[in-house]
């Protein structure tokens, strides 16, 4: 559905800047696949999602969307993808309905199936009882399902949606959430989203394509990143003061176990499987007389892979991105 080679954009800035937004991705997208595409601030993740919505022209590579050239023939690119940018579409005095219309008529509907397609529209996406509010009387959420009822107007096989649940609160993005997952369901789109929210691109994406400094850096699915890039680990505290020297011998003759560190009462390590290490870890301390105040299974997050890859961060890039807690069960 989406092929690029060597896509690459720089922005000329002024006679001594140049910004290099996008530094020779290659991508491929199967048709029904959902892929999200994370990364800090500036990553460059909009900037190719516009190229491949034909809204900027790659500096040099080549990109196919639903087989065909972005660069060559953007008009049909256009007629097969729905877009969704950051920002709101919509006109703000416009009811709802008759913006829904209107796009439709863009794309070459006549007013009749365009209605019909507006209804279909706001059903689907819960804002039948507000097709005659204006746009702007909408609250951030509903605003925000409108958008992505203008980027289905024409059925695309494909949708782009660039940050669609920014700002909107939990509840809000949980709702266009479901919208989109059913509308995915009924219609086997494929979609391709940016996002800051690591827990959105691990729960709802299938495949999680993370981007830095313009370049692709991993790209898997949320669990094969975490299995090869992060990996689980326990976190031990011990009941009597100054034997955690002992229990990290204990954790470090655990199969698997590596980067075994000690800071006061705390042993921290990497293992395996950390549901399957902490009762043997917490048996193994008490038969020594070394017991356990506290052991944790530690999950790793989407936020420590990125950790693992760049060394950096990413839920510190931005206040966009959410705390995430990280997944714990106490033994
Ligand atoms: N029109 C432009 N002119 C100059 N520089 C640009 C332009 N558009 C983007 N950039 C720069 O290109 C880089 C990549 O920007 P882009 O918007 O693609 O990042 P992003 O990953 O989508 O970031 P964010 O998560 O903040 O939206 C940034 O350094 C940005 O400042």
């Amino acid at each position: 559905m989406i092929q690029t080679r060597g896509l690459t954009k720089d922005f000329v800035v002024s006679s001594t800047e140049t910004v290099h937004a996008v530094r020779g991705i290659d991508l491929d997208i199967a048709p029904g696949e959902l892929v999200a595409v994370l990364g800090p601030n500036g990553a460059g993740k909009s900037t190719t999602m516009r190229m491949l919505t034909t809204l900027v022209r790659p500096t040099s590579g080549t990109a196919t969307v639903a087989g065909v050239d972005v660069v060559a023939d953007p008009a049909t690119v256009r007629r097969h993808i729905g877009y969704v940018g950051q920002g709101n579409g919509a006109g703000h005095q416009q009811r709802a309905a008759d913006e829904l219309t209107m796009q439709g008529q863009v794309y070459g509907l006549d007013r009749i199936s365009a209605r019909r397609r507006t209804g279909e529209l706001l059903d689907a996406l819960d804002l039948t009882a507000l097709a005659r509010r204006k746009v702007s009387d909408l609250s951030g959420g509903q605003r925000r399902r409108l958008d992505v009822a203008l980027g289905l107007v024409h059925a695309p096989r494909l949708l782009f949606l660039d940050e669609p649940t920014t700002g909107l609160d939990p509840h809000n993005r949980a709702n266009l959430w479901e919208h989109i997952a059913r509308l995915r369901a009924e219609h086997d789109m494929t979609i391709v989203l940016t996002t800051h929210y690591l827990d959105e691109a691990d729960t709802m994406a299938e495949r999680v394509v993370v981007v830095d400094h313009g370049q692709v850096i991993a790209d898997d699915t949320a669990d094969g990143l975490k299995r090869t890039l992060a990996g689980d680990r326990v976190v031990l505290t011990v009941a009597v003061p100054g034997t955690a020297g002992q229990v990290a011998s204990i954790v470090g003759s655990l199969r698997g176990a590596r980067d075994v560190t000690v800071t006061g009462d705390r042993v921290d390590a990497r293992v395996a499987d950390a549901g399957a290490a902490v009762p043997e870890l917490v048996l193994a301390a008490s038969a020594t007389g070394t017991p356990l105040l506290e052991a944790l299974a530690v999950r790793p997050t989407l936020d420590d892979v990125f950790l693992a890859l760049t060394g950096r961060r990413l839920r510190d890039e931005g206040s966009r991105v959410t705390d995430i807690p990280t997944e714990e069960t106490a033994a």
